[in-house]
C-alpha cells in the first residue's frame, strides 16, 4: 500500500518548491503530475504528446487515464518510500473519480496539503519563474486560474468536508511556510 499526501493550491503557490524540501528532509518522494505530463510530452514515441501540450497551453486537465497511469508507474518504480507527495493532483472530478477507480486498495491518502495563496501573487511568481514553461504566459495563466477556481477548488472543498485538508498559507517566505508544513507532518505522524 502506498502512503500518499496530495498537494494542492493555485498555480504558482509553491507546491513544487515546498515538495522539494519535504522530499529532501522528510523522506517522502515528490511526484508532480505536471512534471510527469511534461516528461511524457517529450518522450519519443509517446502517443499523447500533442494532446498533453494542447491541455497544458490551455490550462485544461488531461484525461485521468493518462495522468493516473503515469503516477502509478512512478510510485511502483520508486522502490521503498515512506510515502509520496502527489503534487497537482487530483485537479478535477475526472481526476478524483479515476484515482478512486484505479488506486483504491493500492494507495492510502493520509491528508491533503493545501498551499493557499492570493492569485495575483501566484501569477507574478509564475511570470517570474524563468523555466521556459509554455504555460507561464498571461494568456495560459488566465485559463489555469479559471480551471483552478472552477474545477480544482471544489475538489479541495470535497476533501475539507472529509476532514482531510491541512491548509498552510503560502504568501510568505519559503522558510516560514516550510516550518508550518513540518508541523503538519509531525501531527499526522502522531495519529
Ligand atoms: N514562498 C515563496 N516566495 C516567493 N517565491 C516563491 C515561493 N515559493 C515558490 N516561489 C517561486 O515561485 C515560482 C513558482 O513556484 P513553484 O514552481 O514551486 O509553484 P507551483 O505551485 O509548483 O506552480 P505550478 O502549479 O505552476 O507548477 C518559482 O519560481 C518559485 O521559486
Ligand atoms: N493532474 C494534472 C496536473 C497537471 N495537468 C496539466 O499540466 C499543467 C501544468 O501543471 P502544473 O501542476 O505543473 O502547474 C496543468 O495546467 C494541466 O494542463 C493536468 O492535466 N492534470
Ligand atoms: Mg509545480
Amino acid at each position: 500500500m502506498h502512503n500518499v499526501v496530495f498537494v494542492l493550491g493555485p498555480p504558482g503557490s509553491g507546491k513544487g518548491t515546498i515538495c522539494a524540501k519535504i522530499q529532501e528532509n522528510l523522506g517522502y518522494v515528490h511526484l508532480s503530475a505536471g512534471d510527469l505530463l511534461r516528461a511524457e510530452r517529450q518522450r519519443e514515441g509517446s502517443e499523447f504528446g500533442a494532446l498533453i501540450e494542447q491541455h497544458i497551453r490551455n490550462g485544461s486537465i488531461v484525461p485521468v487515464e493518462i495522468t493516473c497511469a503515469l503516477l502509478e508507474n512512478a510510485m511502483n518504480n520508486s522502490g521503498d518510500a515512506k510515502g509520496f507527495l502527489v503534487d497537482g493532483f487530483p485537479r478535477n472530478e475526472d481526476n478524483l473519480q479515476g484515482w478512486n477507480k484505479q488506486m483504491t486498495g493500492k494507495a492510502l491518502v493520509q491528508f491533503v496539503l493545501f498551499l493557499s495563496c492570493p492569485v495575483p501573487i501566484c501569477i507574478q511568481r509564475c511570470l517570474n519563474r524563468g523555466q521556459g514553461r509554455t504555460d507561464d504566459n498571461e494568456e495560459s495563466l488566465k485559463k489555469r486560474v479559471e480551471t483552478y477556481n472552477r474545477q480544482t477548488f471544489p475538489i479541495i472543498e470535497h476533501f475539507e468536508k472529509n476532514g482531510l485538508v491541512r491548509e498552510v498559507k503560502s504568501e510568505r517566505s519559503v522558510e516560514e511556510i516550510y516550518a508550518d508544513v513540518v508541523e503538519v507532518f509531525n501531527q499526522a505522524a502522531k495519529v
